[in-house]
């Protein structure tokens, strides 16, 4: 019997991403997204993986929703590749494309599994990238078009929506770092990118609100992490600070409060002259509250007063003696606790769903038919435990999915990293179980662990 038992109702899912697991990258009219064209440069992902075929998933959906079925997952957060749908980013349909979703839609309510999907996941169609992408003000009504298009196909079946996922990410590790696609290093244009991604948010919630089926709920999600000084020096907390900005409060205030954080938004047009805001945006930002926020949580950060760079003034530091997963990201439960209950508290109390948790670790044990992945299973159950921390303390957390339903393409660290319940041999791509999963099963019937 369980301990720890969740709220009646509570949403235990699992997620995954258009790019990283479809495949069928040129199959039946997709065009061609930023991902493709990044993965197939040399240098760009380890060992040259591309998600040209990744999970197949395009091909055995039907497989797929099975084992999800055998999960007993509640629900399943999954994203819809924009140039599978609109091959040139806006104008002709695909129908093979949209087929492809309303046909996986179907098969998830077939088996009683509640849809969730991300509207952008990082799979730009490469013909708006050539037109400057998420750094011109156009791709706003883009995104909104595209949103408009999906709530009224998939709407009157589809109650839970996502906007965006992670565009800290979007913004800064593919138009400051270069290490995501479309590769570029430039942070005035980032912070820009930033903007466009919250006002195409607001256009899009604003197109829920008006369509035929917008009767269902819309957020956005984050990756989110609290951010620890070091020490306790003046510099070292300043630092904590700036990232908790940086990182947080950047994307939090707008969707929450409907302004940007004052201490970025200054520190950025003073150094950076961005991002330039025209007339109407924030109060059309203002404008579009959500009826939920999603969190990808992985980690909480220490961080330490740099001069690394002339802005950004931080560096992390890996504490000694913590326990790391493959990604070399500290394990660290509690701060999943505190991450939630200081969201509840600065934000007013907002509906919150886990939409993205889990880790990756080797996964090369294996015990008779099954992948013995106990670190896995361990790093769940403390999180999930963490998770039940904040419940006990009144946050309205209504669900959790885990990062991720099967092994996929985890971008610029390809196939190598393993974050899957299910196991994916990439050559014959059967999937095998792990024993995280066969726990998580158990979780699901008892509501508990
Ligand atoms: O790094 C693990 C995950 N993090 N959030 C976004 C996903 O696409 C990643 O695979
Ligand atoms: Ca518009």
């Amino acid at each position: 019997m369980a301990q720890l038992i969740f709220p009646k109702d509570f949403l235990w899912g699992a997620a995954t991403a258009s790019y990283q697991i479809e495949g069928g990258a040129a199959d039946d009219g997709k065009g061609e997204s930023i991902w493709d064209r990044f993965s197939h440069i040399p240098g760009k992902v380890t060992n040259g993986d591309t998600g040209d075929v990744a999970c197949d998933h395009y091909h055995r959906y039907r497989e797929d929703v099975r084992l999800m079925k055998e999960l007993g997952l509640k629900g399943y957060r999954f994203s819809i590749s924009w140039p599978r749908v609109f091959p040139n980013g806006r104008g002709a349909v695909n129908p093979q494309g949209i087929d492809f979703y309303n046909r996986l839609v179907d098969e998830l309510l077939a088996n009683g599994i509640e849809p969730a999907v991300t509207l952008y996941h990082w799979d730009l169609p490469q013909a708006l990238q050539e037109n400057g992408g998420w750094g011109n003000r156009a791709i706003v009504d883009d995104f909104a078009a595209y949103a408009a298009y999906l709530f009224d196909v998939l709407g009157d079946r589809v109650k839970k929506w996502i906007t965006h996922n992670e565009p800290w990410v979007v913004a800064f590790a593919g138009h400051f770092q270069g290490r995501h696609a479309p590769g570029l290093t430039d942070l005035p244009l980032a912070v820009q990118v930033t903007h466009h991604l919250i006002l195409s948010h607001a256009k899009a919630v604003q197109a829920y609100r008006a369509s035929k089926h917008g009767d269902g709920q819309i957020g956005i999600t984050l990756n989110l992490y609290p951010s620890v000084p070091a020490s306790d020096s003046e510099s070292d907390r300043a630092a904590a600070t700036l990232v908790d900005g940086h990182n947080n409060r950047w994307f939090l205030d707008p969707v929450l409060k409907g302004e940007y954080p004052a201490d970025i938004l200054r520190l950025y047009q003073e150094r950076l002259n961005s991002p330039v805001i025209e007339p109407g945006d924030m109060e059309c930002i203002a404008a579009s509250p959500m009826d939920f926020l999603g969190i990808n949580y992985y980690f909480q950060k220490v961080v330490k007063h740099s001069e690394v760079h002339p802005i950004l003034q931080f560096e992390e530091i890996k504490p000694e003696g913590s326990e790391y997963t493959a990604m070399n990201w500290e394990i660290t439960p509690q701060g999943l606790t505190d991450l939630l209950v200081r969201l509840d508290r600065d934000y007013h109390h907002p509906d919150l769903y886990i939409t993205e948790n889990g880790a990756a670790f080797k996964d090369d044990r294996r015990d008779g038919g099954v992948v013995d992945d106990q670190d896995r299973l361990k790093f769940l159950q403390q999180h999930f435990a963490a998770a039940h921390r904040a419940l006990e303390a009144g946050v309205k957390l209504k669900g959790y999915y885990v990062w991720s339903l099967m092994d996929n393409f985890e971008w610029a660290h390809g196939y190598g990293k393993r974050f899957g319940l299910i196991y994916i041999d990439y050559q014959t791509l059967e999937r095998t179980w792990k024993k995280s999963a066969l726990w998580y099963r158990e979780v699901i019937r008892d509501n508990g662990l």
